[in-house]
């Protein structure tokens, strides 16, 4: 960091320090630029960027062949620096390919006149519904999903609108490419399919900077951040830098199905090493190559950025924590929910989405919530988050203690249930789910010992449903629910054919990865993806939109309620507990309405007045993927 670039004529630059205040005079990024690219209609020879006016440089002659440099490489010696940056538009050029703007072929003759594009185009004139038929034309061609993926992701670099017109109107279809499953395997190679950079990478290289670091992002009015460090992605364990996969995927999430505008929002991978030493000995790795920085020096980190986020984008800034191993997790929700718009998708999502699930899957499996009784196989932030909330919901419906809620939930980890006599070596947010009981050492033995009618694995392990498992879960029950909800696919506790095959036809199912739905004696069976995708971007949408400081239980006690209504009677015909994603928008419309509803309720929403109609209002602010007309 450190010095800055003024910008001469011939794209040499030199060196000028920053002024006392340590204040950029420098281009303050493409914000301002594209407004004069917008908004221009006869060509300019001046361009304004953050202030200050730099000459245009008009294509210089190049008669006598040979394509003229614009940034002076050809000159450019090891002391004379070069600017790596074009800095003006004298022609279409650069509006084709700003993904924010560029429409492609859908570019109309009056644009095309008013935007210098002449002769850049081929000369038909495409509507955006023509762009999206060649495209799923061309995706669907693809064999694998990885393949799709990159298709995907070099779309959204190259036409972001049409990116997600796309995955709105095809969300089931496109929704397990850019999400999970395949997510997942693109994070595990992304060093090797990496393309153009997303997102915003914070590595210890940072360190004293990160504010800094972040006025290098294009965009201001930030609204959403999702962040993680990398350390558990998925079920896959600690894939380092290579996470940033992961809240790419989440905050294109929350513009297709949120409704959040892209560029309200910011993936951030925090980089402090990681312990995979696949990645640390793999010469594409992109992370830094060191194992991961701990204690003091991982928090200090976590707490530069935390302050960073405060002090550049305000407090209203929503951070979603993604994908950070156990032993970070809890602690950092603790330590900064209290003066943060803070949650963590993993834990509190999660758990939203699960009890959403529970209350739906009674009108199928009958009884009200306190008849039930709850076996998880692990407890890390998804399962003892999802233990809590249902916990809390069913204190609230029997108006007894929590500590009486948590008597119907066990929880079973790598070491057996967890039970009093294990108290003093349990982590701190396994602790309230010591029982006083007989020690179990395994899952089989504890469904046929606890006998749950709710069964919910959370480990991360795959293939942890065996048949016996389902089988002796079957056998105490007429309708056993059972949630596999480990992602990506292959780490899935079992699949959905497993389970109703294995129940009979009889089981209800939901997973967290999807599943197609399961021929099985002459019946089709279809299971619910219980995803947090279903209620983080609503729920993120219902605190933006109400100007929320905090994030409260009862906020996520109402996503799920709102959730679980949506569920129809022809859903349940269809033994779903969850509705289908084609309806998210309006889905998440709704939930967002009651999230704002809550904040307003509980006194922590700043927007006022209070809009009356908040479903309305939620549909109002929701980013619609279709073309402006530009001037
Ligand atoms: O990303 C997903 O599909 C759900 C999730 O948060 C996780 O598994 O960590
Ligand atoms: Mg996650």
């Amino acid at each position: 960091m450190g010095n800055v670039f003024s910008i001469n004529c011939f794209g040499t630059s030199k060196k000028i320090s920053k002024d006392e205040n340590n204040n950029h005079s420098r281009v303050s990024g493409e914000e301002e630029e594209k407004k004069v690219i917008i908004g221009r209609k006869k060509k300019e020879s001046v361009v304004v960027r953050g202030g200050e006016s730099v000459l245009d440089l008009s294509p210089r002659s190049t008669v006598g062949g040979g394509g003229e440099e614009i940034y002076g490489e050809d000159c450019a010696t090891e002391d004379q620096l070069v600017t790596p940056w074009t800095f003006s538009v004298a022609s279409g050029y650069s509006l084709l390919r700003d993904p924010q703007y560029n429409k492609g072929l859908a570019f109309t003759e009056n644009e095309r006149d008013a935007h210098y594009l002449h002769g850049l185009l081929p000369p038909t004139v495409s509507s955006q519904e023509l762009q999206e038929k060649k495209l799923m034309n061309s995706i669907r061609q693809y064999e694998f999903p990885l393949q799709k993926y990159v298709a995907m992701m070099n779309l959204q670099e190259r036409n972001e609108r049409l990116f997600y017109k796309l995955l709105i109107d095809n969300v089931e279809e496109l929704l397990p490419i850019v999400y999970t499953p395949t997510v997942g395997e693109a994070c595990q190679k992304y060093g090797s399919i990496f393309q153009r950079p997303q997102g915003l990478y914070i590595s210890l290289k940072e360190k004293g900077e990160i504010l800094e670091v972040m006025k290098n992002w294009p965009h201001k009015s930030i609204q959403v951040i999702v962040v993680t460090d990398g350390e558990r992605i998925l079920g896959l364990g600690d894939l380092g830098c290579q996470g940033m996969g992961i809240p790419v995927g989440k905050l294109a999430l929350y513009t297709a199905l949120g409704g959040v505008s892209p560029s309200a929002c910011l993936p951030v991978t925090i980089d402090v090493g990681t312990n995979n030493q696949k990645l640390l000995n793999d010469e594409f790795y992109i992370g830094l190559k060191q194992k991961r920085a701990t204690g003091q020096e991982y928090y200090d980190l976590l707490h530069e950025f935390m302050s960073a986020v405060k002090q550049n984008y305000g407090e209203k800034v929503l951070i979603q924590f993604e994908d950070f191993a156990n032993h970070n997790a809890f602690e950092l929700l603790t330590k900064y929910s209290t003066n943060h718009l803070l949650f963590n998708d993993d834990i509190q999502g999660t758990a939203s989405v699960v009890l959403a699930g529970v209350v739906a899957a009674l009108k199928l499996i009958g009884g009200t919530l306190p008849d039930h009784t709850f076996l998880f196989l692990g407890a890390g932030e998804a399962g003892t988050g999802i233990a809590e909330l249902i916990a809390l919901e069913m204190s609230k419906q029997t108006k007894t203690s929590i500590e009486e809620s948590r008597k119907k939930i066990f929880l079973l980890d790598s070491k057996g249930l967890i039970v009093s006599s294990r108290k003093n070596s349990l982590q701190h947010f396994k602790k309230p789910w010591a029982h006083e009981h007989e020690p179990v050492n395994t899952l089989l033995e504890a469904v046929k010992i606890i006998k749950p009618t709710v069964l919910i694995g959370a480990s991360g392990v795959g293939k942890t449903f065996t048949k016996e498992v389902i089988e002796a879960i079957t056998s105490n029950n007429e309708k056993p629910f059972i949630l596999a909800l480990s992602n990506p696919t292959s780490q899935s506790e079992c699949t959905a054919e497993e389970a109703y095959q294995w129940s009979e036809g009889r089981a209800i199912f939901a997973s967290g990865s999807p599943f197609d739905p399961v021929e099985y004696n002459g019946k089709v069976y279809y299971s619910g993806q219980a995803n947090n995708a279903y209620i983080f971007p609503g729920f993120g949408l219902g605190l933006v939109i109400s100007g929320a400081t905090r994030v409260h239980d009862d906020m996520l006690l109402a996503a799920s309620e709102s959730l679980a209504k949506q569920v129809t009677d022809e859903n349940y015909a269809k033994g779903l507990t969850y509705p289908p994603f084609t309806d998210i928008r309006k889905i998440s419309a709704n939930i967002a309405a009651n999230v704002a509803a809550k904040a307003y309720e509980l006194g922590l929403a700043t927007r006022l007045p209070r809009p009356r109609n908040l479903v309305k209002y939620a549909e109002s602010c929701m980013y619609s993927p279709s073309y402006p007309n530009y001037r």
